[in-house]
C-alpha cells in the first residue's frame, strides 16, 4: 500500500468519526467523547491534509462549521456565514499567528498589532437580528450557513434586550455566546436528578440543551445568560472602526458584554492576558475554555480576510483540558471510619485539569447505578478548578460486549459483615462496627491525626501494621504499646521507637475538644467538638446530656444530637472511653463548665473567627483563651459571626466578612480583649 492510500484510508476513518461526533455534539447535545479527544482527531485530520493536500475536499470537517440544523426547527439562512475559530495551544502557536498576520495584512515586522483579548465562553453561538430597534429573530449557528430558528427561546433570556434605544442601526445583527453560570447549572442538575430526569454533563451541554428546545417554556425556566461579542450584518457602515469600539457601542445599546475583555499589544500582551485569566479561571462563575484574540482594527481584519471555516484575524488560544476520556480498569469499595462504603473507580491514569488522576470516587451506591459505569467502560473524567475529579459520562458506544453492570457488595469486603443501606438505599454501610478491621484502622488513623490527638510520627503504614499484627484493636490500646512491640515493627530502630512512644505519651495530656473530635462521633467535626467542649466542659457532663440539651446548642441539629447520644449509649464506646482515662489520657478544663456561669462571661454571645497569622500567639492558643472568656470560636465566616480577627495575610475569610458587613479587627484588638 502506498503512503497516499494508507493516508486516504486513515483520512476517511477520521472524517467518519468526526462527523459522527459533531452530530452528537452540535445537533443532539449529547457528546460521547471529551472535547480533548475530538480536538485531537481534528488535529490529526489537519496534519494529514497538510501532508497530502489532495485529501482535502470542501466536504471535509476541516472545511466545515458545526453540523446540520435539527429538522424539527424552522431554518434561518445567515446573511453572513457564522464561522468557527482557528485554535492555538502553545505560546509558539500565538507567535506564528501574529507573524502570519503581519504578512497577510502587509505590515512590517516592527509594526505592533493591537488585539482584543476575550474569554472564550463555553456555550453556544447565537445570532440575533434587530430591525428598527425590535428583536426580529434569533438563530443558532447550525452548519454556519443555515441555523435553527430559536427566536422564542432567546426572548426568554432576561439579559437579551427585546428593543433597542433610539439611534440603533436600522438593521443590526449581533452575535454572542449563550451560556449557563455554574450555580445555575448545579441547581438545574439537582432538580433534574430529583425529578428522575437526565442530568447534564457540563454547563455547555446544559446551555445548548436548554436553548435548543421546541417548547420555549422549558427554556424560560433555565438559568441562561449571554455575552455579545460581535456584529453580523449592520446597516450603519460607520458604526465603529475598531472591534473594541464595536463592543463599547453595543454595550451602550444595552447588550451584555463580558467585563473581562481587554485591549492588549502584541504577542506579549496576549500571553500575559492568557496567563492571568488562566489563574483566575477557577474563580469565575462560568466556564471558559480559552482566550480569543482578535485584531482590533477593523480595516486590518478586512485585509486579513477568511479561510474556509474561520477568520484569519482571530485565534482561540485553548486552556488545558478539564475533561478527558479514559478506561475504567476496576471498581472497588472503601470502608470508612463510620462503616460507610464508598465505591471507587480505578482508572487508566490520565492527566486532566493539571493533575494525574487514577482513582475517582463514585460517591455512593445510587451514583454508580445512575451512571451505570462498568469495568472496561470508556468514561469522560472531569476536573475543573479545585473540585475533586469526577466521572461525568460513559461512552456507551465504546462499551465492550462483555461489560456487566456493577454489583454492589452485599457483605463488607474487609470483615464480611452484612452491608446495610440507609437514606433510601443511597448510602451503604458495613454493619461490623468495631469488629471491622477497616473501621478500626480508619478510626485509629483519625484518632492520631494532627487535629485530633496529634501523635507525631504515627503514619498510616504504622497503624496498618499495628492492626494487622493485632497489637492494637481500639484507640485505647495505643497507650499499652511497649518499647519491644514498637521496635519489632518494620522500619523501626531504638531511637525511632523511643520517639514514637514519647509522642504517644505526650498525647495523653490534651484538650477536651481534641479528645472529643478524636473519638470520631459521626458528623462531629472540629467546630462541633469545640462547641461541645466549651459548653459541657467535661466528658461526664457530655455523656449525661439529653438529646434536647444538645439540640439547644446553636449549630447542633437533631441528627448530630442523636449521633452523640447514640455514641455514648454504645457499651463498646463507653469501654474505650474509660480505658483511655485509666491509661492516663486527661485534658485541661479551660472554660467554666457551668452553663449559667458561662452566660456571665465577658465574651458570651460573641461568635469569633480567627484568620491570618497572629504574631503574639498561635491560633489554637488564641482560640482557647477566647473560649475561656465565653466566646464561641468557629472556622468559617457566616451571618452568625459577630467578630473577625484578621492577622497578617488574612485572605478570603476577611473578604467574606467585609461582604457580610461583619466587624473586622486586628491583632491589637484581640490582645486588648485578652488582657
Ligand atoms: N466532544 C465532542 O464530541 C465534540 C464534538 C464537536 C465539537 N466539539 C468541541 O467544540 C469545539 C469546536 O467547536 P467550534 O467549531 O464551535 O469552535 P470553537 O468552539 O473552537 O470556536 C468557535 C466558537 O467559539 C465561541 N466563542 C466563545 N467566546 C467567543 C468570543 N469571545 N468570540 C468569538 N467566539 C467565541 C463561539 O460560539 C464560536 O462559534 C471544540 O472545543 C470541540 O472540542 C466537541
Ligand atoms: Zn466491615
Amino acid at each position: 500500500m502506498s503512503d497516499l492510500t494508507k493516508a486516504a484510508a486513515r483520512h476517511a476513518e477520521l472524517v467518519r468519526e468526526i462527523n459522527h461526533h459533531s452530530r452528537l455534539y452540535y445537533t443532539e447535545d449529547a457528546p460521547q467523547i471529551s472535547d480533548h479527544d475530538y480536538d485531537q482527531m481534528m488535529q490529526q485530520l489537519l496534519a494529514l491534509e497538510l501532508e497530502f493536500p489532495t485529501l482535502q475536499s470542501p466536504e471535509s470537517p476541516s472545511q466545515r462549521v458545526g453540523s446540520e440544523p435539527l429538522a424539527e426547527f424552522a431554518q434561518i439562512k445567515h446573511e453572513l456565514p457564522m464561522l468557527s475559530l482557528s485554535n492555538g495551544f502553545t505560546d509558539d502557536d500565538i507567535r506564528e499567528f501574529d507573524t502570519r498576520l503581519h504578512k497577510e495584512i502587509g505590515l512590517g515586522e516592527a509594526t505592533v498589532i493591537e488585539y482584543v483579548a476575550e474569554p472564550k465562553l463555553d456555550g453556544l453561538a447565537v445570532s440575533i437580528l434587530y430591525v428598527d430597534g425590535v428583536l426580529e429573530y434569533a438563530a443558532t449557528r447550525g452548519d454556519g450557513r443555515v441555523g435553527e430558528d430559536i427566536t422564542q427561546n432567546v426572548k426568554t433570556i432576561r439579559s437579551v434586550p427585546l428593543t433597542l434605544p433610539k439611534g440603533a442601526p436600522a438593521r443590526l445583527e449581533v452575535r454572542g455566546e449563550v451560556f449557563m453560570r455554574l450555580a445555575g447549572f448545579a441547581e438545574l442538575n439537582r432538580v433534574q436528578a430529583d425529578n428522575g430526569k437526565k442530568v447534564f454533563v457540563n454547563p455547555r451541554n446544559a446551555a445548548a440543551g436548554s436553548l435548543r428546545q421546541l417548547d420555549s417554556k422549558i427554556t424560560a425556566d433555565r438559568p441562561l445568560d449571554i455575552f455579545i461579542y460581535s456584529t453580523g450584518v449592520i446597516s450603519d457602515s460607520e458604526f465603529a472602526v475598531t472591534h473594541a469600539q464595536t463592543l463599547e457601542r453595543l454595550g451602550r445599546l444595552g447588550f451584555p458584554i463580558c467585563p473581562l475583555l481587554q485591549v492588549v499589544n502584541d504577542v506579549d500582551g496576549c500571553l500575559e492576558y492568557y496567563h492571568e485569566m488562566g489563574a483566575r479561571r477557577p474563580e469565575l462563575d462560568y466556564e471558559i475554555d480559552g482566550i480569543v484574540y482578535k485584531v482590533n482594527r477593523l480595516d486590518w481584519q478586512r485585509a486579513a480576510g477568511f479561510i474556509a471555516k474561520a477568520p484569519r484575524w482571530a485565534l482561540a488560544h485553548k486552556f488545558p483540558a478539564q475533561e478527558k476520556t479514559t478506561q475504567v480498569n476496576d471498581i472497588d469499595v472503601q470502608v470508612g471510619r463510620t462503616g460507610a462504603i464508598t465505591p471507587v473507580a480505578r482508572l487508566e491514569p490520565l492527566f486532566v485539569g493539571g493533575v494525574t488522576v487514577s482513582n475517582v470516587t463514585l460517591h455512593n451506591k445510587a451514583e454508580v447505578a445512575r451512571l451505570d459505569v462498568r469495568v472496561g467502560d470508556t468514561v469522560i473524567v472531569r476536573r475543573a478548578g479545585d473540585v475533586i475529579p469526577q466521572i461525568v459520562g460513559v461512552n456507551l458506544e465504546a462499551r465492550p460486549a462483555s461489560a456487566k453492570p456493577y454489583e454492589f457488595p452485599v457483605s463488607c469486603p474487609v470483615c464480611g459483615s452484612d452491608v446495610v443501606t440507609e437514606g433510601d438505599g443511597i448510602i451503604a454501610r458495613c454493619s461490623g462496627g468495631l469488629t471491622c478491621g477497616a473501621q478500626v484502622r480508619q478510626g485509629i488513623k483519625h484518632f492520631v491525626s494532627r487535629k485530633a490527638m496529634d501523635i507525631d510520627g504515627m503514619g498510616d503504614k504504622i497503624v496498618d501494621a499495628l492492626v494487622e499484627q493485632a497489637l492494637v484493636s481500639t484507640v485505647a490500646d495505643l497507650y499499652l504499646l511497649s518499647f519491644d512491640q514498637v521496635l519489632a515493627l518494620e522500619g523501626f530502630a531504638e531511637k525511632s521507637a523511643q520517639n514514637l512512644l514519647a509522642a504517644i505519651d505526650k498525647s495523653k495530656q490534651t484538650e477536651f475538644a481534641r479528645l472529643l473530635y478524636a473519638l470520631g462521633i459521626p458528623q462531629v467535626g472540629e467546630t462541633t467538638a469545640d462547641q461541645l467542649a466549651a459548653h459541657f466542659g467535661t466528658m461526664a457532663r457530655l455523656k449525661a446530656a439529653k438529646q434536647e440539651a444538645l439540640e439547644a446548642l446553636p449549630d447542633i441539629g437533631p441528627v448530630v444530637a442523636k449521633n452523640i447520644v447514640d455514641f455514648f449509649h454504645d457499651p463498646n464506646n463507653l469501654k474505650v472511653i474509660s480505658q483511655l482515662q485509666d491509661r492516663g489520657v486527661t485534658y485541661d478544663v479551660v472554660a467554666a463548665p457551668n452553663p449559667d456561669e458561662f452566660a456571665e462571661l465577658p465574651l458570651a454571645g460573641e461568635v469569633v473567627v480567627l484568620t491570618g497569622a497572629l504574631s503574639a500567639m498561635g491560633r489554637t492558643e488564641a482560640k482557647k483563651r477566647l473560649q475561656a472568656l465565653g466566646a464561641k470560636v468557629t472556622g468559617s465566616v457566616s451571618k452568625n459571626t459577630t467578630l473577625v480577627i484578621a492577622g497578617e495575610d488574612a485572605g478570603s475569610k476577611a473578604a467574606k466578612a467585609a461582604e457580610l458587613g461583619v466587624r473586622i479587627e486586628g491583632e491589637d484588638y484581640l490582645m486588648r480583649l485578652l488582657a
